[in-house]
């Protein structure tokens, strides 16, 4: 799991006591119009050997490296400077969204991964992630909203560890799916009392009640124009964003599982109109 930490000047990267290595970089605007995601080095007869998780937190690791050359501006610690010394320019590729649903079928096909197996081990990661950069301490009120798919599931295990980090997490997750992988993630956000909120139980302004918003509506398999009630979320998402641009305002921060929703999932945020994540961890 590689976690891009946009906008925000770096914290930490380092591996951490969970023993799951990752990488937290900052990166400047002009990633918006360039896909961030599924990024992984052109070792493929590798690839398959392991998870996409796995395999970006093992190698791509130590050679990730930002989209912008205006990076130098955004970052004071020399931690991430050491990290940056060591990215490579050439060796970054990336995936359509056709190769990562591929690769998804290998993994769970000839390979022999579950689902819930690769996204307990992704989201560990995520949430991880998440901890080390936004202190429970100071963010302790973590909105989770989950879409249809499996990056909603992404997002109710999130919910889950992210409680047992100690935050105090609520989720949102206006479509259920009856498949028994989701109707197990939220059993066990039930039995550790964890709330779920309506849409309309909402405040109107995110920032309010929550520290952090986790979107995890839509990952590699969002197309088209986001329905409803997502529509509204997500645009809720950009206003958090932009709200920021008051002066002395505090907001929730945006941590956007795998893909900001409502991107497109190989050209980005074409428009320039989408939610702008401070974080982006992606699996
Ligand atoms: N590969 C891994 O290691 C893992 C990745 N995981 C995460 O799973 C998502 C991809 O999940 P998938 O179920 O294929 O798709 P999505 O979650 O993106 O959503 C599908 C869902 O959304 C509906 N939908 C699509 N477009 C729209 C729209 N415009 N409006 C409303 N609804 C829409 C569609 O009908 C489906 O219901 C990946 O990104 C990772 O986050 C897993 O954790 C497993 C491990």
């Amino acid at each position: 799991m590689t976690c891009l930490c946009l906008t925000h000047s770096i914290t930490q990267t380092h591996n951490h006591n969970h023993n799951l290595p990752h990488a937290t970089t900052t990166f400047s605007s002009s990633l918006h119009n360039r896909n961030p995601l599924f990024q992984l080095f052109s070792v493929s007869n590798q690839f398959p050997l392991l998870s996409r998780a796995l395999f970006q937190s093992i190698i791509l690791r130590p050679r990730i490296r930002p989209f912008s050359t205006n990076l130098t501006a955004s970052y004071s610690s020399s931690a991430f400077a050491q990290i940056m010394a060591n990215f490579d320019a050439d060796s970054v590729t990336y995936l359509t969204q056709r190769d990562a649903a591929e690769i998804d079928e290998t993994l769970m096909g000839p390979l022999g991964f579950s689902v819930d197996q690769l996204m307990e081990l992704d989201v560990l990661s995520v949430a991880t992630s998440i901890s080390e950069v936004y202190k429970p301490c100071e963010h302790s009120r973590v909105l989770t909203i989950c879409g249809p798919g499996n990056n909603g599931g992404d997002g109710l295990v999130a919910a889950r560890h992210l409680h047992h980090f100690g935050y105090k997490p609520f989720v949102c997750y206006p479509k259920r799916t009856p498949k028994p992988l989701y109707a197990g993630l939220v059993t066990q956000l039930e039995a550790l009392s964890i709330p779920f909120l309506s849409v309309e139980e909402l405040p109107s302004d995110l920032s309010n009640d929550f520290d952090v918003v986790i979107d995890a509506m839509f990952g590699f398999s969002f197309h088209g124009s986001p329905r409803p009630p997502f529509d509204d979320l997500i645009q809720r998402l950009v206003s958090l964003h932009n709200n920021n641009n008051q002066i002395g305002q505090k907001r929730s921060v945006i941590v956007s599982v795998d893909i900001p929703s409502g991107w497109h999932v190989e050209e980005g945020d074409v428009d320039g109109t989408g939610i702008k994540p401070d974080m982006l961890p992606h699996n």
